[in-house]
Order: structure tokens, then C-alpha cells, then sequence
């Protein structure tokens, strides 16, 4: 049996206030201000908070952040690269994207990390298992399924990793035609990393479900190690200061593709109604 669906505000030609600044910001807000003191890997200093989540219905819009410019070409191309299984950083320099460049080897390397993981996870045998693929299929023939998992932790090839999986883990939630997905990140950069993070699983989903013919629902994202680093204080402090409230949210254009893993960046808009303050530029820890 179908239950109601209610309408998004969209679909009654309401502007919904832009929710995704609104709770992006509150739990920055809450690290910048409640954030025990805590030493880190790079030797930066953060404040962090452990354990929270944020929500963000698809149908209200895309959450594309409007407090800071977000750099969807990089979005994108970092999507696009994990899909295509790479983990070379040369197919997104060929982009112009330079994101990944500080953690990569002379050669462009960065061992088996997402892409490599999601599309051929090593078995004893010698053999491949394509997460995606097999997640596609589930989607497909059985949506009910509580399995519908892909796992980047590959505990036994962590140290062959440029970095170990922030993003380690996601679901997939099918119910009335919708697919809600839920990504576990364990540890959350949240200055500059969670604004891409959000937008990146954001559009997985909107892929996914283009790929399964079902409706985007909810995207949930679940942050561990919450942080802001020492050195990111003023840029949190300008983004908190700006007012989001009178912007839409923006729409996503999303091409169909023939496979998950042939969209191109041209396949992918998400500019359309995309009203922003400017970028903030901060240094990235390493
Ligand atoms: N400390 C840290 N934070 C991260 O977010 C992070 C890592 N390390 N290591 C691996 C990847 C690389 N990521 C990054 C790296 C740089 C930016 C960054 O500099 N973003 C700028 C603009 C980038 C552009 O225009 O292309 C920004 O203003 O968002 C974002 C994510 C996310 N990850
Ligand atoms: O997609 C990403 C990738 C990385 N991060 C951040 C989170 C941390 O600040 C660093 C990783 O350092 P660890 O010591 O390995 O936790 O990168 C992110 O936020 N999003």
C-alpha cells in the first residue's frame, strides 16, 4: 500500500528558505563555540565535537551551499573519477581540478582509495567485486533489500592508501519509490571538506536514482570526528556572519546517462538558480 506523498514546497511554487546553509551552519556554529580543543594528524590544532548528522530532502532543491561559493567542477570531477574506479590524480588535473594534488605520489598515485574500492575491491581469489554495479543490480531487482552497502574501509589495504577513507561508508534506503542514501564520513573537515561532501553524495544520489528509474529522497549525512581546524576560524566566523535565508535553493540538471559510469561534466548543471556570497579561501590541512 501507498502512503500519502506530500508535495515538495517546490511543487506548490514556494521557496523553501535555504535549509541546506541553515543546517550546515548551526553545526558550525555549535563546533566553532562547544568544540573541545583537540591535537590532529597535520599538526594544525581543531576544535571538534564527535557524532552528528544533517538532512536534506532532494526534492527541495540541491544542497549546494549559498553562505561561500562550492566549486562544483571539482564536485563533479571528483564524483566522476571515483565512478570511473581511477586513482590516478592526472584525470582531474587534465580538468583543472587540484584538490587531491598535496596527498598524491610524483607519478599522480594515491593507491587504492575510493574509486578503486567501490569499483574493484580485491578478493583472496585474485578476483574483482564492482560495489556499484552490484548496488545498481540490488536497486533494480530488489529494492527492499537491507544490504545495499558500499564500503571504501578496506581495513587490509588502509596503508597502501595517500589517506585512508573519510568518507568510508554508505547506504542505500528504498521506500515508496524514493532512494534515501546515508553516508557515515569519520572524520569531517568542516570548513572545506563536508560543503563538497555534501554535494557530492547529494549527486550520487540524484545519479543513482536516475541509473534505477526511481525518485531522489533524502540524502543523511553522519559526521564522526566533527572539526574545525585552528586555522580556518576566521573563514567559519565571515561564513557565519552572511545571511542565507532569502536565497532558493538550486536545481540540479541531471543528463541521463547510459551507465553510471559514462555521465560527463557537461551531463551535470547545477547553476541554475544558484545564487551565492563569494568564496572564502583557507588553507588545506595535509
Ligand atoms: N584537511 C583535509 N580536508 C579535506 O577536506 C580533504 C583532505 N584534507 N584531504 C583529501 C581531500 C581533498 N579535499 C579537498 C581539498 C581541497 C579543497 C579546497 O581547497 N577547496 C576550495 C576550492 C577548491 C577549488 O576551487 O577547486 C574551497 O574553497 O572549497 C576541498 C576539498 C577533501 N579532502
Ligand atoms: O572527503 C573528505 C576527505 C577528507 N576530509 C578531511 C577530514 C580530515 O580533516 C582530513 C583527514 O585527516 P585524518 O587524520 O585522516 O582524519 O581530511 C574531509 O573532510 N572530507
Amino acid at each position: 500500500m501507498r502512503t500519502k506523498r506530500y508535495p515538495a514546497l517546490a511543487e506548490l511554487g514556494l521557496h523553501p528558505p535555504a535549509q541546506v546553509d541553515v543546517a550546515y551552519e548551526n553545526l558550525l556554529a555549535e563546533v566553532l563555540t562547544h568544540g573541545a580543543a583537540k591535537r590532529d594528524r597535520t599538526g594544525t590544532g581543531t576544535r571538534s565535537l564527535f557524532a552528528r548528522q544533517l538532512r536534506y530532502a532532494l526534492a527541495d532543491g540541491f544542497p549546494r551551499l549559498t553562505t561561500k561559493f562550492v566549486a562544483m567542477k571539482a564536485v563533479k570531477g571528483e564524483l566522476l573519477w571515483f565512478l570511473q574506479g581511477r586513482s590516478n590524480v592526472g584525470w582531474l588535473q587534465e580538468r583543472g581540478i587540484r584538490i587531491w594534488d598535496e596527498w598524491a605520489g610524483a607519478d599522480g598515485e594515491l593507491g587504492p582509495v575510493y574509486g578503486v574500492q567501490w569499483r574493484s575491491w580485491p578478493t583472496r581469489d585474485k578476483g574483482v567485486i564492482d560495489q556499484i554495479s552490484e548496488l545498481l543490480t540490488t536497486l533494480r531487482t530488489d529494492p527492499d533489500s537491507r544490504r545495499m552497502i558500499v564500503t571504501a574501509w578496506n581495513v587490509s589495504e588502509l596503508d597502501a592508501m595517500a589517506l585512508p577513507p573519510c568518507h568510508a561508508f554508505f547506504q542505500c534506503y528504498v521506500s515508496e519509490g524514493r532512494l534515501s542514501l546515508q553516508v557515515y564520513q569519520r572524520s569531517a573537515d568542516l570548513f572545506l571538506g563536508v560543503p563538497f561532501n555534501i554535494a557530492s553524495y547529494a549527486l550520487l544520489t540524484h545519479m543513482l536514482a536516475q541509473q534505477a528509474d526511481l525518485e531522489p529522497g533524502e540524502l543523511v549525512w553522519t559526521g564522526g570526528d566533527c572539526h574545525i581546524y585552528d586555522n580556518h576560524v576566521e573563514q567559519v566566523r565571515e561564513q557565519l556572519s552572511r545571511v542565507p535565508q532569502s536565497f532558493p535553493f538550486p536545481v540540479l540538471r541531471l543528463e541521463r546517462a547510459a551507465s553510471i559510469d559514462s555521465y560527463t561534466m557537461d551531463d551535470i548543471d547545477a547553476s541554475r538558480g544558484y545564487r551565492h556570497h563569494p568564496a572564502i579561501t583557507a588553507p588545506v590541512a595535509v
